[in-house]
């Protein structure tokens, strides 16, 4: 493990979940205020740390919560659409966020940097940790070398390229867990307890849950797809 898993926020979820506490543009729960109360119940619940998006929820998250906070913009209709250039993340991360999220894979970004040089920024310029989101394990690899704090598995079966499966990716969890020198947080379609804790046995360093816990159109159609398939 290298040093930053020393780090006071990596130290803080380590082995815990992390909720994604979001809501998807023209939805209902698209308000910052809600998605503030949706961090909140969920910490009641015990979540270490919360992984948010947007400029406004996160502030009002921050403003709200102690927990360690994962931010990200997702903006742009481009391949690169998690917080896809230097400036995105600059912004995030002024929101307060502990872990600055951004698009870990090879794709060119819409700001023509690469990378390593828009972790090095991010490092340089606000001090803030920088998670990779990533879709296969040379992502990973490569993440790790251009300097990212905390690599995950975000992306997997979300790039034309990955392997796109039901469920969450813990081959490419394992893979990664052991082979890289930072840590990676296994995120992407865990949607039991069981694969969340299957996740950290497999070596993750925290696991992200998302839609099963804060999204209840998705959850609602688990159910009524189960009805009308009995
Ligand atoms: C691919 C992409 O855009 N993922 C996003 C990244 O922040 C979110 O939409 C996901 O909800 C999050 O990754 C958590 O995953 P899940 O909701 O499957 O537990």
């Amino acid at each position: 493990m290298t040093s930053t898993t020393a780090h006071p926020v990596l130290a803080a979820i380590h082995g815990r979940l992390v909720v994604s506490c979001q809501a998807y543009p023209g939805e209902p729960m698209r308000d910052p205020d809600t998605m503030r109360r949706v961090a909140e119940a969920v910490a009641a619940g015990g979540a270490a740390g919360i992984r948010a998006q947007g400029l406004a929820d996160l502030r009002r998250i921050r403003a709200a919560l102690d927990l360690p906070l994962i931010g990200l913009w997702k903006d742009g209709d481009g391949d690169v659409f998690i917080t896809p250039t230097l400036d995105h993340a600059l912004a995030v991360a002024e929101t307060g966020a502990d872990i600055v999220a951004l698009d870990g894979t090879r794709r060119p970004r819409p700001d023509g940097r690469t990378l390593a040089e828009t972790v090095k920024a991010v490092h340089e310029r606000t001090g803030r940790l920088v998670m990779a989101d990533v879709s296969t394990y040379e992502e990973g690899v490569a993440a790790a070398e251009a300097g990212a704090d905390v690599v995950g598995t975000t992306l997997a079966g979300y790039t034309p390229y990955s392997r796109a499966e039901p469920g969450p990716d813990l081959e490419l969890v394992a893979a990664l867990s052991r082979d890289l020198p930072v840590p990676v947080i296994a995120e992407g379609r865990i949607h039991t307890p069981e694969q969340a804790a299957e996740a950290v046995r497999l070596g993750a360093h925290a696991v992200v849950v998302g839609t099963a816990i804060t999204h209840p159109t998705s959850i609602t159609r688990w159910f009524v797809a189960a009805l009308q398939d009995r």
